[in-house]
């Protein structure tokens, strides 16, 4: 079983869980309630390359990264430095996440909050407006396209962004198909946990200049921002590039102000 099918069957058995202790119809009341979603897609199609900075606390290929005893506050040291959006892991099994960190960041900033997850059921996406979300990842490698259909309209229709994850041109050619606006490449290999940057450089160029382009994973300076605008990156998704320093919010700044230098490239529209 790879490491993408063990993490699945068990985001499949606490979601089962979950559900058993909070019906659906209560988590959408609560949903409902939440102040409406910010837009995210107009935050991350401004001008310069934006950063997406990651809450995460530890993940398969690395093990533990940082305690984050205050996810918020680290949060707030994002938002201080200029990040664009915020990622929070909730998944809790292999990232040390949970969906009381993405309550307490929402809380805490005014910038759009990005559940990081990995979403097999509709569940999750009114979970994740119920807990203030305002954009939901979706893996194409993870699920099977009626379903990644599915839940793409069921973010938008609640007001969400869907930031769709692919990782090789296969996977770019479905998100496309099933209307993506927002695409992510994670240059890590859900299968290998081996980063690749180049993947980035491989797809990028394929995909409609509408597209708001991500590119994930790897980014650990300024270099690796400038090596991803070259290839077309409207922002970059950095985690562990940032937990691991001392000050989460000046290594937010360097990255932002090598995104906004009139010397790096952006995407043409
Ligand atoms: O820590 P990094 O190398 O900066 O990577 C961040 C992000 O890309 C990574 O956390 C990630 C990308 N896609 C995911 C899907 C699930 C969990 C985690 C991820």
């Amino acid at each position: 079983m790879s490491v993408l099918d063990e993490i699945l069957a068990g985001v499949r058995e606490d979601v089962a869980a979950r559900q058993q202790q909070v019906p659906l119809e209560l988590v959408k009341e609560r949903a409902a309630a939440a102040r409406p979603a910010l837009d995210a897609y107009a935050a991350l199609r401004a001008p310069g390359v934006g950063v997406i900075a990651e809450v995460k606390r530890s993940s398969p290929s690395k093990g533990a990264l940082a305690d984050i005893p205050d996810p918020a506050e680290l949060a707030a040291e994002y938002a201080a430095g200029g990040a664009r959006v915020i990622s929070v892991l909730t998944e809790g099994r292999w990232f040390g996440g949970s969906l009381d960190d993405l309550a307490a960041v929402r809380a805490a900033v005014n910038v759009p909050v990005l559940r990081k997850d990995f979403v097999v059921s509709s569940y999750q996406v009114h979970e994740a407006r119920a807990y203030g979300a305002d954009m939901v990842l979706l893996i194409v490698a993870a699920l099977e396209k009626n379903v990644l259909v599915g839940l793409l309209e069921r973010i938008e229709s609640l007001g969400m962004a869907a930031l769709v994850e692919v990782h090789d041109e296969d996977e770019a050619d479905i998100a496309l198909e099933a209307g993506a606006r927002l695409i992510g490449v994670n240059a890590r290999n859900l299968k290998t946990l081996e980063v690749d940057r180049s993947t980035f450089e491989r797809i990028a160029p394929g995909l409609p200049n509408n597209v708001v382009k991500i590119a994930e994973s790897g980014v650990r300076g300024p270099h690796d921002l400038i090596r991803y605008a070259s290839a077309g990156a409207d922002a970059v998704l950095v985690g562990e590039g940032l937990v691991t320093q001392k000050s989460p919010k000046d290594a937010v700044k360097e990255l932002v102000n090598a995104g906004n230098h009139p010397a790096t490239p952006r995407p043409a529209r």
